[in-house]
């Protein structure tokens, strides 16, 4: 120390040790400085560590880990990810009172645009950007009155056809699998089929067509769902890092992207023709260009488009269908119920209501509700001012999560909600028989999808069920949505991997239908 006063900067200078020290403290100041974001919200939470935050205390499962956080700081806190200061919210009235209210819904309806997701599309094409993935504006507006209008309850009616096509495209694959003899592992079965699902419904193609139209994409799908995954990359927390070459992954997914936009837009524009000629079926993009009165233009269409098909092509819609397949595989008194209702049903018609006393549509509401498969939706951002809610101060601009997961999970909210109970929504309390649960989101950024997908998981799992009895195939598992969980940090949750057993309730009935042209 008195060389160092005695010589000051020279001593510095001279000393290779005491140069890194200073080196390494210049470095470690400039990265605090450029991690540590301005208002913050005024929000209890975790105190996190220097420069990272809390990043690396949300564990393997972060919604689990944010569900356990609300117990300490209460069911709205703040934590800080590197640069970015994050309210989460937990609890199912919290979210109702924020995110839900006509009072403050307006300032959490926009939607944050993390670094390397802007990047992605500044490359791939504006047209990748899905209603998801976009912030608030007058075009967002006009594109999510689009995709709502296409999905509407009687839009949905019209593609019932569709739907019965593409389902019976999912029996045909386990058919084939089950043909082979052995167990059936149903991922690329049913991946494969649901991106045959999104597209049908999306344009009216036949299944050949749709079962072909993505086979040459270079890589999986799921590498879009990868840039999108609210867990985010490291890039988007340390700006420093974004001087780096772009990673592997991300050169995979403006790849998907171009290649799938291209195939979007042929698709549309055969819509369009067909639309314009008189001919179209049918489907989800004709009911968008129906309702196009403002006349949006070709790259918004095609971006309305990707959000149609991109929970089919991705990973929502496969891994909901695959924690319900597991669960009724599993639990024999699941299946003969939902069963007998399929048969009830198809006696009574229309004099049942399926909404109410069918115990496999419960069933299918349920499975939104315990599994919860995108836990912390998509993320939001306040805007339009700064918020004071309770007293606590969230400065606009602020990244907000809505933890679903936790949300259905809130025992104020759902009797019993650890326990898969269908019944829940067929004679359970009023609340939870009239209130959507937190599987679709919530306030105005919900998934406009709702009624179409029960619609689909309802009529593929009807088809299944209607020509097989499920069993596992290793032995009983537990399908429970948190220890059952393959990766809690994947952009979707799927279950771990299982194998089941199918055997044919009445094979001619089974060759039959797999022969009938829908
Ligand atoms: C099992 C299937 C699905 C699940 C679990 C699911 C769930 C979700 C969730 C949690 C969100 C975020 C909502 C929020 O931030 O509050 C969302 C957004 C969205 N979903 Fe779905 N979804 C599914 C299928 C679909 C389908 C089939 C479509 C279209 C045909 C669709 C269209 C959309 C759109 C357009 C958005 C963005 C809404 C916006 O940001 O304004 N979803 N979905």
């Amino acid at each position: 120390m008195s060389t160092l006063l005695e010589q000051g900067p020279t001593y510095l200078l001279q000393s290779p040790l005491a140069t890194g020290a200073v080196v390494v403290a210049v470095l470690l100041g400039l990265i605090s400085w450029s991690t540590t974001p301005p208002n913050a919200p005024d929000l209890p939470g975790p105190k996190g560590w220097p420069i990272v935050g809390s990043l690396f205390q949300r564990g393997k499962d972060p919604a689990s880990t944010y569900q356990q956080w609300a117990k300490i700081y209460g069911p709205v806190f703040r934590m800080r990810l590197a640069n970015k200061w994050v309210v989460v919210i937990n609890g199912a009235e919290a979210g109702d009172e924020l995110v839900g209210s006509a009072q403050y819904g307006s300032i959490f309806q926009s939607r944050p645009m993390p670094h390397t997701l802007g990047k992605l599309l500044g490359l791939a094409s504006k047209k990748a950007v899905t209603l998801g993935t976009s912030p608030y504006d007058d075009l967002l507006k006009g594109k999510r009155r689009l995709s709502i209008a296409s999905v509407s309850p009687a839009a949905t009616k019209t593609y019932e056809n569709i739907i019965e096509r593409a389902a019976q495209y999912f029996v045909r694959g386990l058919n084939n699998a089950n043909k082979q003899g052995g167990p059936i592992d149903a991922v690329p079965i049913f991946f494969d089929a649901a991106a045959v699902l999104a597209i049908t419904v999306l344009c009216g193609a036949s299944v050949e067509e749709a079962s072909v139209l993505l086979n040459d994409i270079p890589y999986p799908m799921k590498r879009l769902g990868q840039i999108r995954n609210i867990n985010g990359h490291y890039r988007d927390f340390f700006p420093i890092l974004r001087v780096l070459p772009p990673s592997k992954l991300f050169r995979e997914a403006v790849e998907v992207a171009k290649y799938r936009n291209g195939k979007l837009t042929f698709l549309l524009n055969r819509c369009k023709r067909e639309y314009e000629e008189g001919t179209a079926q049918p489907c989800a993009a004709v009911s968008v260009l129906r309702e196009n009165k403002q006349n949006l233009s070709d790259e918004s269409l095609t971006s309305v488009s990707n959000s149609m098909v991109s929970s089919g092509l991705d990973s929502h819609m496969p891994n909901t269908l695959l924690w319900g397949l597991g669960l009724l595989a599993s639990n024999k008194d699941m299946q003969e119920k939902a069963y007998d209702a399929i048969i009830s049903q198809e006696k009574l018609g229309d004099a049942m209501n399926i909404e109410r006393d069918n115990y496999l549509f419960a069933f299918v509401k349920e499975m939104g509700r315990y599994f919860t498969t995108f836990r912390l939706a998509l993320a939001r951002e306040t805007i339009g001012k700064d918020l004071v809610w309770k007293g606590h101060y969230i400065p606009e601009g602020t990244t907000v999560y809505t933890n679903c997961h936790a949300m259905n999970r809130d025992p104020a909210r759902f009797v019993n909600p650890e326990k898969f109970w269908p019944e829940r929504f067929m004679s359970g309390p009023e609340a939870e028989r009239t209130m959507p649960h937190y599987g679709f989101g919530i306030g105005r950024r919900n998934c406009p999808a709702m009624n179409l997908v029960h619609k689909e998981i309802y009529t593929v799992y009807k088809r299944i069920l209607l020509n097989w009895s499920i069993e596992l195939f290793d032995g009983e598992r537990e399908f429970d949505a948190v220890r059952g969980c393959a990766d809690g940090l994947e952009f979707n949750q799927a279950p771990k991997p299982y194998r089941i057993k199918l055997t044919v309730r009445d094979q001619q009935k089974l060759d039959a239908y797999l022969n009938t042209e829908l």
